[in-house]
């Protein structure tokens, strides 16, 4: 029967066993799984996560509603209605609750759907044996005994036995804490610890270069290390945009809280019947409390994702649109973005500077069997195909970005030689001879003057450079160290050629135009940034290099990014760095790249962007997946972002308002009428009436000007928004009620339904002017919006006249009080229409 791992237990680390042992144990062998099998494992071990995925069935989801507080306060008051034989206020109050759940979880349940489907179409995939076959899968689905392959920039998807490789490293820095690559070969390994295990890989480790074939021992979980530091581990925290949120529904809960039960004692005082006035109590805490927000921030974040995926953008963290919408500055990798990435190798000039085909075959080689696999190894691959054939590989250092040089030990018919290459600084401090013909003259100081004017030259043409140096090697294979990176001969460079995208300028120009500004962090030479920089249009003014930016304390770097918008030579922890620093000046940030050297960037920034075909580890630090590397995409993006996040303020400020407004008008009719100010029944519909009423908001379209510059949340923006636009409609209350009470000395019953249609339609009608900043009709709402509040509208002003109206206590008012609710209605519009501004502030 099937019931594999367990492959180890847990005192034998699986590196220190057998390979044997270890296929038996997890009963597979280096063909891998048959399909079936792994369908079965995956069932009965899970997926390869770290949180178990709880899907939960509609029934429960919705039976979890039924629990929530203030749903089992009206159960209960349905429950005390019916006992004292009220049945119509019980039935009404069913009907209240079963309406507004259905609501809830159509709403929430078809959004979050939909945006998780598209999360799941970007989701990280490994390519897996099965039935003999490489097939690519969610890395989600691979388990114990699977055979997977990875290769240069890949997450590995699950502890694993090498069985096979070539060139590989991987990179365990997040895991073991070491800083280099570590060189990994199928082989005995005796050691316990994880650190020295040579033959094994770590779910979450990035593979640095090469390819390598290794068998899937542990998933999910059950692997050593986890997700905790890896690229794997999932953005938890709340933003900061949530954490509001939630802060505001719970002070707004607290308050209607205690304001419903000081309500229920202040009518209890006055020697209003119990039963009612605890009824009253909890639809008010019901009516009050916005209990919708989370629901509707969530369902419009999801409607966002879905409108982002048609302009291509791929949303994986939800809260990330708003982030994007508040980005101000974006920080981006040059190529790829800015160039087209199709690069092709320009020229391969020896030590003298003049042409020379060799030097392109010594760096071809050395990628070849270094298992480099970036752009410019493909360019070189390309060029010169055969490099390496002949030749085998006795020894590697990794090219990482640190250093930015890697090194080969090739050796061809018992002869070796070291090949090193990189970027031409790097290779050059390593070197003290360089090649003339057969000779290796001293690499003198007027030497290194002319090869640096030579690249600077290049450089300021666009063209790229690495270097590449050699070093006899006498002694057959000793390890390698890269200590042995030393007194090496210089041997030329090899020159690329990427030249800007034609889109570039004009996405730009875009992005400039929507208040976003865009700084190149580069890890190439300052020159070549400087002049494709300067020909997509940014200002080429200045550009701050690695080696410089070292030099500066975090404060001081915070000081000089104001003034930069190109950095050169950054190493990937620099650009974390400038990052942090961009954010310490109170900028939201972005940040888009492709490489592994931009993973750590785009895991830092506000906002982390990647794109389609980036390596595995710069996808799975990203918040958001650009379909196509283009910065008209992030333009898009940007303006859907801002939409959503002005449509989930129009909800907040809605909701804020008048829930403070009305806990005031409450306050006051509690104290001040002879009689309770509406029923319970009353309220609840007229709570649902309003969600009702908002349903379109997620459509709907938005203000130029809330589009053209970064719209950031503002706890303060919002207090001061109720804090205006509150007390504001609860003047209009308050007016509702001289007018009742003392024009024309109506009865509770048709108090309550003339109250009832102004509360409603003020609140309704409200959001036509604080969907925009200036006359509402100058920008349409869209029809949805339209639709769902002029229908709720209408349901709530025809209720009275119909016998439900009479089922729900309403009374049909007279003419006049209707003409007068009207006019309040329409006094309160318009003077919410002069306040709205000061209310909103400058945000
Ligand atoms: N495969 C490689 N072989 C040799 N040198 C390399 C290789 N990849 C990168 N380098 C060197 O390291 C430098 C930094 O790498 P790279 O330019 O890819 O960084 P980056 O920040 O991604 O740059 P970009 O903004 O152009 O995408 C390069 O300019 C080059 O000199
Ligand atoms: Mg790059």
């Amino acid at each position: 029967m099937d019931h594999p791992p367990r492959a180890t237990k847990a005192s034998v680390p699986f590196w220190t066993q057998p390979p044997d042992a270890i296929f038996a144990a997890v009963s597979s062998g280096a063909q891998g799984l048959t399909g079936s099998e792994a369908a079965a494992r995956l069932a009965s071990i899970g997926p390869n996560t770290d949180r178990p995925v709880r899907r939960l069935s509609p029934v429960i989801a919705i039976g979890q509603r039924f629990l929530e507080p203030l749903i089992l306060l009206l159960l209960f008051a349905a429950g005390v209605s019916a006992g004292m034989g009220d049945v119509a206020s019980a039935c009404i109050i069913a009907a209240i609750i079963i309406g507004s759940i259905a609501l809830d979880a159509i709403q929430e349940g078809r959004a979050a759907r939909a945006a998780e489907a598209l999360r799941q179409s970007v989701a990280l995939s490994a390519e897996v044996r099965r039935d003999g076959k490489f097939v690519s899968i969610p890395t989600a689905g691979v388990v114990p005994g699977d055979v997977f392959r990875v290769r240069t920039g890949d997450v590995i998807p699950a502890d694993a036995l090498v069985l096979e490789v070539a060139s590989f490293t991987a990179n365990e820095a997040a895991l073991t804490g070491e800083p280099y690559p570590v060189e990994k070969r199928p082989g005995p390994i005796l050691s316990r610890s994880p650190a020295d295990a040579a033959n094994a890989l770590f779910r979450g480790a990035i593979a640095q270069t090469g390819e390598a074939t290794a068998l899937a021992v542990a998933t999910g979980r059950k692997t050593l290390f986890g997700a905790v530091a890896s690229v794997l581990a999932e953005d938890t925290a709340p933003s900061p945009f949530q954490r509001d949120l939630r802060a505001l529904g719970l002070v707004v809960a607290r308050a209607a809280g205690v304001l419903s039960v000081a309500v229920l004692a202040v009518n209890l005082l006055f020697g209003r019947p119990l039963i009612e006035s605890l009824m009253f109590a909890v639809a008010l805490a019901v009516g009050l409390t916005p209990e919708l927000l989370p629901m509707i921030t969530t369902v419009t974040l999801s409607r966002g994702a879905v409108r982002m995926a048609r302009r291509r953008v791929i949303v994986k963290r939800l809260t990330a649109i708003h982030d994007l919408g508040a980005m101000t500055v974006l920080c981006t990798d040059k190529t790829g973005t800015l160039t087209s990435a199709e690069i092709v190798l320009a020229g391969s000039l020896n030590a003298n500077g003049e042409d020379d085909p060799h030097i392109a075959t010594l760096a071809g080689r050395c990628a070849e069997l270094a298992g480099d696999r970036g752009a410019m190894d493909g360019a070189l691959a390309t060029a010169a195909p055969r490099a390496a054939e002949g030749w085998t590989a006795q020894g590697r250092i990794g090219f990482n970005y640190e250093r930015r040089r890697g090194s080969v030990l090739a050796a061809q018919a018992g002869a070796c030689v070291l090949i090193c290459k990189g970027a031409p600084e790097a290779i050059l401090a390593v070197c003290d001879r360089r090649r003339a013909g057969t000779d290796a003259p001293v690499l003198d100081d007027a030497a290194r003057d002319a090869i640096t004017a030579r690249l600077n030259g290049l450089a300021a043409q666009g063209l790229r450079a690495i270097a590449v140096a050699t070093k006899p090697w006498a002694t057959p294979a000793n390890a390698l160290a890269p200590e042995d990176e030393a007194d090496l001969i210089f041997e030329g460079f090899c020159t690329f050629a990427d030249p800007p995208k034609e889109s570039a300028a004009a996405a730009l120009k875009r992005l400039a135009a929507a208040g976003v500004r865009v700084n190149v962090l580069s890890g190439d030479d300052p020159l070549v940034v400087a002049r494709i920089a300067g020909l997509v249009g940014l200002n080429a003014d200045a550009v701050l290099a690695g080696p410089e930016l070292e030099m500066l304390s975090d404060e001081a770097l915070a000081a000089r990014v104001q003034g930069v918008a190109l950095y050169g030579r950054l190493t990937p922890d620099q650009k974390v760095r400038v990052v942090r620093a961009l954010q310490a000046r109170g900028e939201t940030v972005g940040f888009l790249g492709d490489g592994v050297n931009d993973a750590p960037g785009i895991r830092t920034a506000d906002v982390g962007l990647s794109v389609d075909g980036a390596t595995g580890v710069a996808r799975a630090a990203a918040d958001m997946i650009l379909l196509a590397p283009d910065l008209n995409v992030v333009a898009d993006g940007v303006a859907e972002g801002r939409r959503t996040f002005a449509n989930i303020l129009k909800y907040v400020r809605m909701g804020s308002s008048s829930n403070f407004g009305n806990m005031l008008s409450m306050a006051m009719a509690s104290l001040f009428l002879p009689f309770l100010p509406l029923l319970a029944t009353q309220i609840l519909l007229n709570n649902l009436l309003y969600d009702l009423s908002e349903i379109g908001i997620p459509f709907d379209t938005v203000d130029p000007s809330d589009l053209g510059r970064p719209q950031r949340w503002s706890m303060r923006g919002i207090v001061r928004y109720a804090g205006i636009m509150g007390p504001l409609s609860s003047v209009f209350d308050g007016i509702t009620f001289v007018v009742l009470l003392h024009g024309f000395h109506v009865a509770a019953p048709e108090f309550r339904t003339a109250w009832f249609e102004e509360s409603i339609a003020t609140q309704i009608l409200v959001v036509f002017l604080i969907r925009t900043r200036g006359l509402p009709w100058r920008t349409p709402p869209d029809p949805w919006l339209l639709v769902s509040a002029l229908c709720a509208l209408g349901v709530a002003l025809v209720l009275p006249f119909t016998i439900a109206g009479r089922w729900l206590a309403f009374a049909v008012p007279g003419a006049g009080v209707l003409l007068a609710m009207g006019g309040i209605t329409a006094g309160y519009l318009v003077a919410a229409q002069l306040v709205k501004g000061m209310a909103a502030g400058k945000n």
